[in-house]
């Protein structure tokens, strides 16, 4: 049966709490709004443990700076960003670490034969070239609508994969570039070139690049803070299962822990996942849901790896380390922003698989997950042995979304321009890789539409003031 809540009736209701909800829950702080999130913690994607000084980012770390909206957020909240000041693109390759910060450099010291050495410098010279014509898609211009910008990128190197836009490779080629194409939670066979463009470009970005900041605490604190501020707005454990339009606007049917709620509302954001999406939205348009259909995301298992202090090492001073021919891809150090905690109380890492490999990894326990990576870890890093305090493991089934080569994103831009609907979409699938300052753009993006529509419609808005500030 469906309970009566004390309130039914809201301006917006947010469905999903990761970047793209709680951005769209904040912008309309100031209305009648209600988000309601199946786990029992906000972030979705955004999530990390405090551990003393220190933390352990389980998900998204990398987080873009002043100007975007993520940043504007942590500005709203108190909250603070870190430098990074460590090398983002060393490759620990043969036992041997490379720490150059120029990725560029790594065709020539790099441990590879002559023949490698040349596929390698040409692979990265395509990847360059690659990365540089989206940057020329990315940049504004002359009479650019809201949605010129993201029809180009949409567009650029859509229609091939990132193997087929690099060549025959020779194999230890394409293992050190498939395990840096995992960042995309994918396989280069798969992802289109658009996705290797948009990956590389953030590799060669530098300021320019979407992601270059840690959040300090842990990215999680984000969610933390913001579910604060916003608690008595948000529903966790709450499971949406149904999401329809009626006459006079949008009913969302909800599981919680004391059963099954109706709520309605004028507007609703749905920042979830295409499939969840189109389980529980009913009657979307037939071409936006052929569309989300084919949006694809890929697995990560990642782990957090404590450490008590580390003697100093050629590691000091590296963030980011590719790890070609081991079970993880990634390894960051996430206490390279704060060195003097690391000397103290010893480091925080995580490692990830992503792609293939952590399909494969999905179904096996903790124990063994923890075990395959210590493993590798160890041989890695050497200097961990006998120091790892505490290590924690994640899987993430839906770990990023990425583009397959042809890909039609068209239904996602026509939507996201509509402003006659009472259902907005926002989520990371709106782009070519997902990654969090995109998610809750389109989150506030959604926002935006669901403001404008309630002003349109509903004359003077049924706001109260409520605490957490302006919208
Ligand atoms: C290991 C890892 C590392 C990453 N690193 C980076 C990085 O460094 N930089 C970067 O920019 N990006 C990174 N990303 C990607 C980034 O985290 C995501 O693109 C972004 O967080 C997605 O946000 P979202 O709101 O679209 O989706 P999500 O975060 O997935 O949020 C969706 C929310 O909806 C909830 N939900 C699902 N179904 C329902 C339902 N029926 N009812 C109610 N709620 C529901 C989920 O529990 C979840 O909280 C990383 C991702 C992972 C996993």
């Amino acid at each position: 049966m469906v309970s009566v809540q004390a309130q039914t009736r809201y301006d917006v209701v947010v469905v999903g709490g990761g970047a793209a909800g709680l951005a769209a829950a904040w912008h309309l702080r100031d209305r009648e709004v209600l988000l309601l999130e199946s786990a029992d913690r906000l972030g979705g994607r955004m999530y990390s443990a405090p551990r003393g000084e220190r933390w352990i980012n389980l998900g998204c770390h990398l987080f873009p700076g002043p100007g975007s909206t993520l940043h504007g957020m942590l500005d709203d909240l108190g909250l603070h960003t870190l430098e990074i000041p460590g090398v983002k693109t060393a490759v620990a390759m043969d036992g041997k670490l490379h720490r150059s910060p120029r990725p560029e450099t790594h065709a020539l010291t790099l441990p590879l034969s002559l023949r490698d050495r040349l596929a390698l410098v040409f692979a990265g010279l395509k990847l360059m070239r690659a990365a540089r014509g989206y940057y020329r898609q990315a940049a504004p211009r002359p009479g650019d609508g809201p949605l010129s910008r993201r029809a180009r990128l949409d567009a650029y190197l859509a229609d091939r994969s990132t193997i087929d836009l690099l060549g025959a490779l020779p194999p230890r080629v394409r293992d050190l570039l498939g395990t840096v194409g995992r960042r995309a939670a994918s396989e280069l066979a798969d992802q289109s070139g658009g996705v290797a463009a948009s990956l590389f470009a953030s590799v060669w970005g530098g300021s320019r690049s979407f992601a270059s900041l840690n959040v300090a605490g842990g990215t999680g604190e984000l969610p933390r803070a913001a579910g604060a501020a916003l608690s008595d707005r948000i529903r966790l454990s709450a499971e949406v299962t149904e999401i329809a339009e009626t006459d006079d606007g949008v009913r969302v049917r909800y599981r919680a822990p004391d059963g099954a709620h109706e709520v309605h509302a004028s507007q609703v954001v749905v920042a979830l996942p295409a499939p969840a999406v189109r389980q529980v939205v009913h009657g979307l348009p037939e071409r936006l849901d052929t569309c989300l259909g084919q949006v694809s995301y890929g697995p990560f298992v990642s782990m957090g790896v404590l450490t008590s202090p580390l003697p100093a090492s050629r590691w000091d001073g590296v963030y980011a380390t590719t790890t070609p021919g081991s079970s993880f891809s990634m390894m960051f150090d996430h206490t390279n922003p704060i060195p003097e905690v690391a000397r103290k109380v010893g480091s925080s890492f995580m490692v990830y698989a992503g792609g293939a490999p952590a399909a494969a990894l999905l179904d096996e326990s903790d124990e063994t997950i923890a075990k395959r990576f210590t493993d590798d870890l160890l041989r890695v890093h050497p200097a961990l042995r006998d120091r790892i305090t505490e290590t924690v493991v994640q899987r993430w089934p839906i770990g990023n979304t990425y583009r397959r080569p042809g890909f039609d994103a068209s239904p996602l831009r026509e939507h996201a321009e509509r402003n006659d609907g009472r259902i907005q979409l926002a989520g990371d699938y709106f782009v070519e890789l997902g990654n969090v300052e995109q998610a809750a753009t389109t989150g506030l993006n959604a926002a935006r539409r669901a403001r404008a529509a309630l002003d349109q419609n509903a004359g003077p808005p049924a706001a109260t003031t409520r605490p957490g500030g302006r919208a």
